[in-house]
């Protein structure tokens, strides 16, 4: 198992810049997820910790040796890709054996590999199937099994589950955390999916435009997005984020008649900052009531969204739309008039320009 240092990582293609100045460590048996728009950089700093891509300068380590410089083979990591690349003319067997083949272990060693790594996978009743005759979930478990079947320094996995349809992804994601756990390899996994991310993930590393935006637990960049990107990004529906004044203990949305109140230290490194703000502020954190309740703003629902165990209801605050996540039922219908509140403690404050989260790690 493997400790990966990522140090000062900058990757052009021809005159684009790909990867600015990465820097991560990645701590033996952690599970890291890169999470990022299409684009961002993640496939390629995989590849790049893989061997599959040269950077253009800075360094990588594993367990402190410098490997940015060794070829793919000479890293003892192994990769998933999202196209199963599997072998159609062999069986899963011979399919997962293959990289015992190639390092020459003996054949008793490597059938007695080979079928526990399947026992692990639950595919040892198809190990004399072709992959043909497997469903996709199958397929990525061979070669999820492959790739395991040497026991490698750590295990890289890019978008493993893109093309399986959306209930085998979650009974794989589920998989693939219970293998993790089982044998406590390094894994780096890329994806474009934040619930994948959260659910994965011991951290979530944040890449856009070849840029970190930042490295945290899941609960840590749900909670305290570093900036509007993040905050944006993780989350689902999206956090309302929306123009906001400041004036002593009121925050007021756009075109309100009047603010909500929030306690001084909710707005402690805000109300001087004398920049632009906005507001964000996640649907759980909008607080809606029936009836007039002291510091709550009157609001008109414009839709509502029955998710069966919760609804999602947009109110017009001003000339502001905020989405509120309510118990199912809770409001009848688009029109109604309702009550709102925030919940001060989430609530962020945004420097519209530079994005930054002025509240820090709160
Ligand atoms: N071999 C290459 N030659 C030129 N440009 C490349 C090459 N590989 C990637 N790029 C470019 O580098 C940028 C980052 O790509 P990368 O695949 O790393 O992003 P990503 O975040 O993994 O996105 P995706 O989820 O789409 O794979 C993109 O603009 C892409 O077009």
């Amino acid at each position: 198992m493997a400790q990966i240092d990522i140090r000062n990582v900058q990757k052009f293609f021809g005159h684009l810049q790909v990867l600015k100045d990465l820097n991560l460590t990645i701590e033996d048996g952690e599970f890291v997820v890169m999470l990022g728009q299409s684009g961002g950089g993640k496939t390629t700093a995989l590849r790049a910790i893989a061997g599959l891509e040269t950077v253009t300068s800075g360094q990588i380590l594993i367990n402190g040796t410098e490997v940015q410089d060794r070829k793919a083979a000479d890293r003892d990591i192994a990769f998933v890709f999202q196209s199963f690349s599997l072998y159609p003319h062999m069986t899963v067997r011979e399919n997962i054996a293959f990289p015992l083949r190639a390092v020459r272990m003996n054949a008793a060693d490597r059938d007695k590999a080979v079928n526990e790594v399947a026992e692990t996978l639950q595919i040892a009743e198809h190990l004399n199937r072709k992959p043909s005759a497997l469903s996709g979930g199958d397929m990525q478990r061979v070669a999820i099994g492959r790739a395991l079947v040497r026991r490698p320094q750590a295990l890289l996995m890019d978008e493993p589950l893109g093309v399986l349809d959306a209930k085998l992804r979650e009974q794989m994601r589920a998989e693939i955390k219970r293998l993790h756990i089982a044998r406590g390899s390094t894994s780096v996994y890329v994806t474009h999916d934040q619930i994948e991310a959260m659910s994965l993930a011991d951290r979530i590393v944040i890449l856009h435009d070849g840029v970190l935006q930042q490295v945290g637990a899941p609960d840590e960049v749900y909670l305290h997005p570093t900036n509007l990107f993040v905050a944006k990004f993780v989350g689902s529906p999206v956090m309302n984020v929306s123009d906001v004044r400041i004036t002593d203990d009121t925050v007021a949305l756009d075109g309100a008649q009047s603010g909500f109140r929030f306690p001084a230290e909710a707005l402690a490194n805000v109300r001087n900052a004398g920049v632009p703000l906005a507001l964000g502020i996640r649907p759980e954190a909008v607080l809606l009531a029936h009836d007039q309740t002291d510091g709550f703003i009157e609001a008109v629902t414009t839709n509502i969204e029955p998710l069966g165990s919760h609804d999602i209801v947009d109110v017009r605050v001003g000339n502001t739309s905020l989405r509120a996540r309510t118990a199912s039922g809770f409001v009848s219908g688009e029109g109604q008039r309702v009550w709102v509140n925030l919940a001060p403690a989430q609530a962020h404050f945004f420097d519209t320009a530079t994005g930054l989260n002025l509240r820090g790690a709160h």
